[in-house]
């Protein structure tokens, strides 16, 4: 028997069990700035790019995401925005049952660990429930998971967070790098696959590119990329680079 679960993973991970993630859900919380103006130009060219999967919110996935045999919707649940004081603590902000009425293929939740007790509580509460909905309904739940520590070392906060998100239901945790140190470990001690963020576009593209290889040869499934995508000059060919860095290609 395949569960709803195994089949939706399919359509998201390749053959050889590493995915190529675009994220565009940055609109909501900064604005359409950034490259994000024009969100159909975005998605098309994560599309045409290869991408195997786009996160974002509801309305873009209604208004933007194309039709795309290979290219999975995962939609974004969590949300808040930076008019607020906080705009790391998210927000419940789409049902799951919307989601799916979309076509999503996946879910994806957002979890920020470290912003205060009765704010991690209730991230802990609403994630514990999503991740129940989720079993019920077979769909994969992508967690994004974010630390504020005042650790000059985030790196095993990084870790704690990826291995909750895990512990809570999980199918899917995405983390930001904690560091060449620490990747093999976050790979190895997370019992789904991880996939990582691309981070704020500092340094060269190529030097992103290397970190993202060796960070797959470190055993993370893929990468969950934003603004290093879509601030490119060329977001179809940083679709298709990054591609070839997770799938091994070229
Ligand atoms: O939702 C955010 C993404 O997962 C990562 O975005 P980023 O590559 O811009 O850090």
């Amino acid at each position: 028997m395949v569960t709803g679960k195994e089949r939706r993973l399919r359509r998201l991970f390749g053959a050889d069990g590493k995915a190529l993630l675009i994220a565009v859900d940055h609109s909501l919380t900064l604005g359409a700035v950034g490259g994000l103006s024009d969100m159909g130009s975005v998605m098309a060219a994560a599309v045409a790019g290869g991408a195997d999967g786009v996160v974002t919110h509801r309305g873009s996935a209604a208004h933007h995401m194309p039709a795309q045999r290979g290219t999975a919707l995962v939609v974004h649940l969590s949300g808040n925005t930076a008019l607020s004081p906080q705009p790391e603590l998210k927000t419940r902000v789409c049902d799951p049952e919307a989601a799916l009425a979309l076509g999503a293929d996946a879910l994806s939740a957002h979890i920020t660990l470290g912003g205060g007790s009765a704010e991690d509580r209730r991230a802990l509460a609403d994630l514990g429930s999503l991740a129940a909905t989720c079993d019920r309904l077979g769909v994969p739940l992508l967690v994004m998971t974010y630390v504020r520590t005042d650790e000059r070392d985030p790196g095993p906060a990084v870790l704690h967070a990826a291995r909750v998100a895990a512990e809570l239901g999980a199918d899917i945790v995405k983390a930001a790098h904690p560091g060449d140190a620490y990747v093999a470990e976050l790979a190895a001690t997370v019992p789904v696959p991880v996939v990582l963020a691309g981070g704020q576009s500092e340094g060269t593209w190529e030097a992103f590119c290397e970190s993202a290889k060796a960070a797959m040869g470190a055993g993370v499934a893929g990468l969950c990329v934003g603004r290093r995508m879509f601030g490119a000059p060329d977001p179809v060919r940083a679709t298709a680079e990054l591609r070839a860095v997770v799938h091994g290609e070229g």
